[in-house]
């Protein structure tokens, strides 16, 4: 039997509703959140993701920068800018477009930006907080992952979750919140010998490896949630998920399509701390 879909563009219309309510209340009380995003260099996918942060900011009522700067930018005038944006009053959130050109340090970069305004919950002390268990700002695509399951009504306590990947901005974060959650968490990565053997033993599975369609039916318990964070664009100009999703819907559980599925709750997140930190900066929570 065909699995069920976990629609993150339905989820995130249901969530940018209740943004969108929240963002009126403010503005009556004349808080716009102010969201900045800094995009350096012509990488084509960063384009069309700030072009959807941006637009996101417009239908939700946000105020709304768009630094967009040439690869030829050096990491002075990028700290530069960042440091002008953690002084302006009328930004609540700041993020730059990740991946940077390589003569950029993003660790620097990202250091730079006030933990107050790091809506991309990126910054060492944000991270240091998710780990710890204190209160922070949670990065964006591994929340939407997390919120994603829940609204599918999956119950995460005591249920093994197996994540396929350990980058510091998904694999990391998101077992660290799935652990959160009262799941069992088992964390693969390249240098896995069993990937397969451990991937079937997963109640949820999240795969996030930036390989397309890497992941087939032999990796997935029948039943079992699968979670898909990959973006991989083909040569085609199609994006395909590292789960090879034609095959494993037959065996799955619920499941999350790309496009259409993580991607869109990775925007919703991003909105939902800039209203967080708009609040936090003026004293509303
Ligand atoms: N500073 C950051 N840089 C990057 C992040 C991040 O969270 N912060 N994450 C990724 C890219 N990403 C956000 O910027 C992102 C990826 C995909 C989507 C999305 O809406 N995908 C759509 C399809 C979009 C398309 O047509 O290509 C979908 O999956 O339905 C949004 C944001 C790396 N960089």
């Amino acid at each position: 039997m065909t699995a069920s879909i976990i629609s993150g563009k339905k989820v995130s219309d249901e969530i940018r509703g209740s943004i969108s309510d929240e963002v009126k209340e403010l503005v009556s009380k004349n808080v716009v959140p102010g969201l900045a995003v800094v995009l350096v260099g012509e990488d084509a996918a960063s384009q069309v993701y700030v072009r959807n942060k941006e637009k996101a900011c417009h239908d939700l009522g946000f105020y709304s920068e768009v630094h967009r700067l040439p690869a030829e930018t050096s990491e002075q005038q990028l700290l530069a800018l960042v440091d002008t944006l953690n002084q302006q009053d009328t930004i609540d959130g700041i993020l730059v477009q990740l991946p940077l050109p390589s003569h950029i340090n993003e660790k620097s970069v990202i250091n730079a930006i006030s933990v107050h305004k790091d809506v991309d919950g990126f910054h060492p002390v944000n991270v240091g907080n998710l780990v710890i268990g204190d209160d922070s700002l949670l990065p964006c695509t591994p929340a939407g992952v997390i919120e994603l399951i829940k609204r599918a009504g999956v119950e995460l306590s005591g249920k093994h979750a197996v994540v396929i990947g350990r980058s510091n901005i998904v694999g990391k974060p998101v077992s660290l919140l799935l652990q959160r959650e009262n799941a069992t968490v088992t964390m693969c990565h390249s240098r896995t010998s069993n990937m397969a053997e451990l991937a079937r033993q997963a109640d949820v599975l999240v795969v996030a490896i930036g390989r397309a369609n890497f992941i087939d039916s032999s990796y997935v318990k029948p039943g079992a949630v699968v979670i898909d964070v990959g973006m991989n664009r083909l040569e085609n100009g199609k994006l395909a998920g590292d789960v090879d999703f034609e095959s494993v819907k037959e065996v799955s559980g619920p499941i999350t399509p790309v496009p259409g599925g993580v991607g869109p709750m990775t925007i919703t997140m991003l909105m939902k701390n800039t209203l967080t930190a708009a609040k936090r900066n003026h004293g509303l929570v």
